[in-house]
């Protein structure tokens, strides 16, 4: 039997099996992340102040002990992926040397009580109920549904979270983690898109993470959150942030500026320019010289990016496919949606994946 056209050697034809491995169990790296989660690994690691060995983290976390060789092996994979470190400790019991855990940086992301903790987003966004939609993808390609969660649910993913109290409280907080880690960057990164400015409206700003940060970082700064009536229902404002429940397609409240973290992404152009000309209405009768637009988003295709970086943007791009109409854009695609939504200038502030981009009329 003849190799596939373009394989030349046993190596190569072993060698694009082993990719196309790889490309299949990689959703074992997000499971396995989840598993250890919610074991409470990055807890026990925490808690314990120093590195732990299997037998350690085994007794911490009442594993079974019969299964302790799946717990290195859980770990082992989750060391490769860079959640977990392993070093070397003396072991006065054995006395000798000893394989131990520790947190690395992301970790320590992971753990529940550490104030800026994102546990809460992969156990979330790995959960079956979001994960299914990806299992009629190719499904979508060939029906009329705006997306896979559609053609899985009949519902667009915020009319889902308005009538299943549960799907919304979990997307809500995996969304709030990303909102607090932000917002607390936001205020020691980008103090000057927010200085001399007296209002703000938080367009789509879910429970109100950021503007809580950023009202507390800005003395002379009110903000508004708006956000859909069964989102903001029932949350408490202060003197200097209160919430609006209402349609960002029909109206925006009147600020000074307006900020739009991870909403654009979530829809098509036409619908980007609809949002955007509301937003440029709501700006409209500021006489702040620095009213504008703030945008938190990503901007794909950008040069000398670490790999990761790329793979994760698109991720991210193909997570938006799936769930919503958006897409993560290019400087290009961004800049023709601005200038056809009436904004003239813009100014872009990098931060990490995202970027604020900072949009004048
Ligand atoms: C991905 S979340 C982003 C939330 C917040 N900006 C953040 O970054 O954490 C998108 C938000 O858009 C809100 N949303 C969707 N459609 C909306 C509409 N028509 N008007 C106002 N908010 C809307 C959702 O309720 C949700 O809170
Ligand atoms: O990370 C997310 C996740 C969602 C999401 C996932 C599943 C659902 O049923 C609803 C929403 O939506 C996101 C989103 O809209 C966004 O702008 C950024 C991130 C995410």
């Amino acid at each position: 039997m003849a190799f596939p056209n373009g394989v030349e050697s046993a190596q190569e034809l072993l060698n694009a099996q082993a990719h196309v491995w790889n490309q299949t169990f990689n959703y074992i790296n997000s499971m396995s992340l989840k598993c250890a989660i919610q074991l409470g690994i990055p807890d026990a690691i925490h808690k314990q102040g120093n590195p732990m060995t299997l037998s350690q983290l085994v007794d911490a976390l009442s594993i079974n002990k019969a299964k302790s060789n799946g717990l290195f092996r859980l770990i082992r994979i989750l060391v490769h992926s860079k959640i977990f470190d392993k070093v070397k400790i003396w072991s006065e019991d054995k006395q000798e040397e000893e394989d131990a855990y520790c947190l690395t940086r992301a970790s320590r992301l992971l753990v529940r009580d550490e104030p800026l903790s994102v546990a809460a987003y992969p156990v979330a966004l790995i959960d079956p109920f979001f994960v299914d939609a990806f299992h009629h993808m190719s499904e979508w390609f060939v029906d009329d549904h705006p997306s896979p969660f559609y053609s899985k649910y009949g519902k667009d993913v915020w009319e889902y979270a308005e009538i299943d109290q549960n799907y919304n409280q979990m997307i809500n907080k995996a969304m709030e983690t990303d909102a607090r880690l932000v917002s607390r960057i936001l205020v020691q990164e980008c103090k000057h898109v927010f200085e001399g400015l007296e209002t703000m409206v938080d367009v789509a700003g879910g429970t109100g993470m950021v503007a809580r940060g950023v009202a507390a970082a800005f003395p002379g700064l009110k903000c508004v959150v708006f956000d859909l009536p069964h989102v903001v229902a029932g949350l408490e404002g202060s003197e200097k942030l209160s919430f609006v429940g209402g349609d960002m397609f029909d109206s925006i409240p009147h600020a000074d500026a307006v900020f739009l973290k991870w909403i654009l992404h979530d829809w098509t152009d036409e619908e980007c320019i609809a949002i955007l000309k509301k937003c440029k209405e709501a700006i409209a009768s500021s006489n702040n010289n620095g009213r504008k637009v703030i945008i938190a988003d990503m901007i794909v295709g950008e040069d000398r990016e670490e790999d990761e970086a790329t793979e994760t943007k698109l991720l991210f791009d193909v997570q938006m496919l799936a769930l919503v109409t958006g897409k993560e854009r290019s400087m290009k695609e961004w800049s023709n949606i601005f200038y056809a939504s009436g904004f003239t200038k813009y100014n872009i502030t990098p931060l990490g994946l995202r970027s604020v981009i900072e949009v004048y009329p």
